[in-house]
């Protein structure tokens, strides 16, 4: 018997690869309401953001996260993989400068969707969550010798001066706030039957209950990151979104976070995350094949 299978090149798996990062990053923005982020209907606590630009921000990115997702398909050894990745994502940064007019759009979503792509690549035959979040922790926590070891960055001062993690330890600890909480209240939601914009906002706010977003911290310090925590965490026990009383505490909720000028940025960047991983693991189609690795070896992409 003839198997009749379809032999996909590399370079175009990793064209998907960076199309489903950037389809991941472009629903983040359009899920409309967001509390305190920009969305559909408003630029929430940025003045120096719109929907657009974080569409053009996202688009513009494309060929830094292709670059990625080509780089984790060679078989590189792992520290020099994570210095060629730093490299494309330092470049990918002043890409989005250059397109943003200097404007932070996406520099954690740079940072967490970069290696998580490049994890994904790494691993086309076991693409499951804790097996992509596990290989992008373990590229994470490869000191990268190129980097500058003080950026100066908001994100970086709010660390020392509140003492928590940041962008940076969610990486190195694989995403927790992915995987433990995001997909699993985006499932739960989606199978209680919600629509899918109120799914994605469930697993927002779910991360927003828990994540030390230095966003939040450097715009508003410990009071605005508690305040905001308690008030997302209050709407998921109400129900979430789609109760009444849900309703009203998201609404509270977002009259909070706009008196305080605050922004959830790294809870939404997590939010973009969990729906690259969780598209990336429902065994789409065009994965279930065979593909030509970089030394012209037809493998096998199975579950
Ligand atoms: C490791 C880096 C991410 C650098 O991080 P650093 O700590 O130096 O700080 P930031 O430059 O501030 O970047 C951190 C960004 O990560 C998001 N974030 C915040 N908290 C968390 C968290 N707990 N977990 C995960 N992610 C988090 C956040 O990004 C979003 O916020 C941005 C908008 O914020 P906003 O306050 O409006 O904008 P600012 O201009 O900063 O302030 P204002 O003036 O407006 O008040 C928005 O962009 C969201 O994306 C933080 O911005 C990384 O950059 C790095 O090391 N890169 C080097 C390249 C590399 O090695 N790459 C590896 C492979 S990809
Ligand atoms: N929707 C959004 N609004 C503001 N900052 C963001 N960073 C990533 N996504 C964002």
């Amino acid at each position: 018997m003839v198997e009749i299978y379809q032999v996909i090149e590399s370079n175009a798996l990793a064209e998907k690869l960076a199309d489903m990062v950037i389809a991941a990053l472009i629903d983040e923005a359009t899920l409309t309401p967001k509390p305190g982020l920009v969305d559909m209907r408003s630029r929430g606590a940025h003045y120096d953001m719109s929907w657009s630009l974080m569409c053009d921000s996202a688009l513009a990115l494309r060929p830094t996260f292709y670059a990625m997702a080509d780089a984790g398909m060679q078989r590189y050894p792992q520290r020099q993989l994570r210095e060629i990745i730093g490299a494309l994502g330092r470049a990918g940064e002043v890409r989005m400068m250059e397109v943003s007019n200097g404007v932070n759009t996406h520099r954690g979503a740079i940072w967490a969707l970069g290696l998580l792509v490049t994890a994904a690549a790494q691993n086309l035959s076991a693409l499951s969550v804790n097996a992509i979040t596990e290989c992008a922790a373990r590229l994470a926590q490869i000191d990268d010798q190129f980097a500058p070891k003080f950026t100066g960055n908001k994100g970086e001062q709010a660390c020392f001066r509140y003492q928590v993690g940041g962008a940076r330890a969610q990486a190195q600890t694989g995403f927790p706030f992915v995987v433990d909480h995001a997909l699993p209240t985006l499932h739960r939601s989606r199978k209680q039957g919600d629509k899918e914009t109120c799914a994605q906002l469930n697993a927002l706010l779910s991360i927003m209950a828990v994540l030390d977003d230095t966003c939040i911290l450097s715009r508003g310090g410990t009071s605005a990151l508690t305040s905001v925590q308690i008030g997302a965490r209050k709407v998921l026990e109400l129900g979430g979104v789609t109760t009444a009383p849900g309703k009203a505490a998201l609404h509270n909720l977002e009259a909070d976070m706009l008196r305080r000028h605050v922004s959830p940025g790294g809870s939404a960047d997590m939010l973009a995350a969990a729906l690259f991983v969780d598209n990336l693991t429902k065994q789409p189609k065009w994965l279930s094949s065979k593909f030509v690795d970089s030394d012209n070896q037809i493998q096998t992409i199975g579950w």
